[in-house]
């Protein structure tokens, strides 16, 4: 929403209306900071199991170790915990998604998901103290109704605030940010307070972390209020019958959005199933020590981190999205090609890598509000995220049985997912390798550079099947409104022309 577009204040209106609205140009911004903490709490507790879930010391491992017998908690019930959160969201953020536009609301579903991120985290921090597992796989599975969806929610929030105007693509940037800033700060704080309390206060920051965005909710559900009222932002569309969204209209969903599911599936494809496997893969191509291999992959949070508002604020001033995706997925076909034919250090690469993904991030989720009616924005968000965690899912099974067919000479053990935790692929094989490829490192038995080289090319074929996507956007919005190609100034003129022909069609663009 450009601020210019607010509804302006009338000469016969109270002058407190007129101030009203003047703070509300401000809110958006304020409001952004707000809705960064909304998942900073799933972001914080999802890699629970990854920063203090097994090792000698300071860990549910240890807990539950100390309490049944040495041996008890394995690798593999650790890694259960993540596949329980992952598996149902190849399918549940769709419904989270429903939920938004369809039968509850933003406002509410967002209260729905974050109470439920908060209850997870209760379960899970009951069932640290009691030494219970089941109660820890029933917390994961509470979360995990929540986490995605949650993320799903907080889309079609900086939508539904930022769109038709400037700074979505920057909010978006800023948000994805802060998700970076809420894994780290996990695998800094977590092993830390464990370290110096115990492993119960450690899960119990976690369940403050999952406080704090239940209360970021609620001021977000004010605001928007507020904002409803002084005319700032329009009403849901579901609370209003002519505007809900009927489930008929999924079949009438433009072919660019699921154009923009392609890209996403693939292009992350490229990126997170790589991070999983990045650090067997530099231990073996670099001859690194696995820590300083783990520091390497840390690299590409941080520059994500720090630069997605940066060319967020780019995507902003210039707009041309599709350019951005083809720009996105040529970097990322580049980036895997550089890794098999050149010995460019891997910091460099991480570095780089990071702002790539930064380009991706910014072209991809800002244009989803677009191309949809305002009514299916959260919809869409959810088949996408769904899609993705389906690619993310299925993707690392591939790379993992490539990486087994390489492995040099102790086929027991597969080195397939040394990870951190954070590789953002979420799948139960692709941890369940991570739980094995631990004992790998410990062996030293890793697959063979020539397997990796494979799946460097398999990561090529995904970001090349992105780029295809990419053109192919670009080929759909020439020919149709070409709001997505479009230099940031003639947006709005052609989203207002294309509303004309579509009134579903609703960019935020002059309605207020
Ligand atoms: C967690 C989710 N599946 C995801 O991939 N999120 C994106 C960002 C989504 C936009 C902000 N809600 C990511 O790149 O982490």
């Amino acid at each position: 929403m450009e601020d210019d577009n607010l509804k302006k204040p009338q000469a016969e209106e109270p002058f407190t209306m007129a101030v009203f609205v003047e703070e509300a140009k401000l809110l958006k911004w304020r409001v952004l900071i707000v809705a960064c903490f909304l998942t900073f709490g799933s972001y914080y507790i999802y890699d629970f199991p990854g920063s203090i879930g097994t090792g000698p010391h300071n860990t549910i491992q240890k807990r539950f170790d100390d309490h049944f017998g040495k041996g008890y908690y394995s690798q593999e019930m650790n890694q259960v915990l993540y596949s329980v959160y992952s598996w149902p969201n190849t399918v549940l953020a769709i419904f989270g998604g429903l939920l938004i536009d369809k039968y509850l609301g933003l406002r509410r579903a967002m209260l729905l998901f974050t109470g439920l991120v908060f209850a997870g985290s209760a379960v899970f921090y009951v069932g640290v103290v009691a030494i219970n597992y089941p109660l820890l796989i029933f917390a994961r599975v509470l979360f995990g109704l929540g986490g995605e969806s949650l993320s799903v929610a907080q889309s079609a929030f900086v939508a539904r605030w930022f769109k038709g105007g400037r700074g979505m693509a920057l909010a978006f940037g800023i948000t994805i940010s802060f998700s970076r800033v809420g894994s780290s700060f996990n695998f800094l704080f977590s092993p830390m307070i464990a370290k110096d309390k115990d492993i119960n206060t450690a899960v119990m920051a976690g369940m403050l972390a999952c406080c704090i965005s239940l209360l970021a909710c609620f001021v977000l559900i004010v605001a928007d209020r507020y904002a409803v009222n002084v005319g700032y932002i329009k009403a849901e569309a579901h609370e209003n019958s002519e505007d809900a969204m009927n489930l008929r209209d999924i079949f009438k969903l433009p072919k660019e959005l699921w154009v923009i599911c392609i890209i996403c599936v693939f292009c992350y494809t490229s990126i997170f199933p790589f991070i999983g496997i990045g650090k067997n893969f530099f231990e073996v191509k670099y001859d690194y020590s696995g820590d300083e291999a783990s520091r390497y992959i840390s690299i590409y949070q941080f520059t994500s981190a720090g630069a997605s508002p940066v060319v967020g604020a780019l995507v902003d001033g210039i707009g041309r999205n599709t350019l951005w995706l083809i720009l996105a997925s040529s970097c990322f076909i580049l980036t895997h090609l550089m890794f098999i034919v050149t010995s460019i250090p891997a910091a460099v690469m991480m570095a780089t890598m990071g702002v790539f993904y930064s380009f991706l991030v910014s072209g991809l989720w800002p244009s989803v509000p677009w191309v949809v009616p305002e009514n299916m924005v959260g919809f869409s968000y959810g088949v996408m995220t769904a899609l993705q965690n389906a690619g993310l899912a299925i993707f690392p099974l591939i790379t993992g049985a490539v990486l087994d067919h390489y492995m040099a000479a102790t086929p027991a053990i597969n080195g397939t997912n040394t990870t951190n935790g954070t590789n953002g692929s979420h799948s139960f094989m692709a941890f369940l390798e991570d739980a094995n490829a631990s004992e790998s490192s410990s062996s030293g038995a890793l697959p063979e550079l020539e397997g990796y080289k494979m799946t460097e090319i398999l990561f090529m074929i995904s970001a090349g099947v992105s780029l295809a996507a990419s053109i192919l956007l670009l080929i759909l919005d020439k020919r149709g409104s070409g709001v997505l190609t479009a230099r940031a100034a003639e947006r709005r003129a052609l989203a207002a022309k294309a509303k004309e022909s579509d009134p579903l069609l609703n960019h935020g663009d002059g309605d207020l």
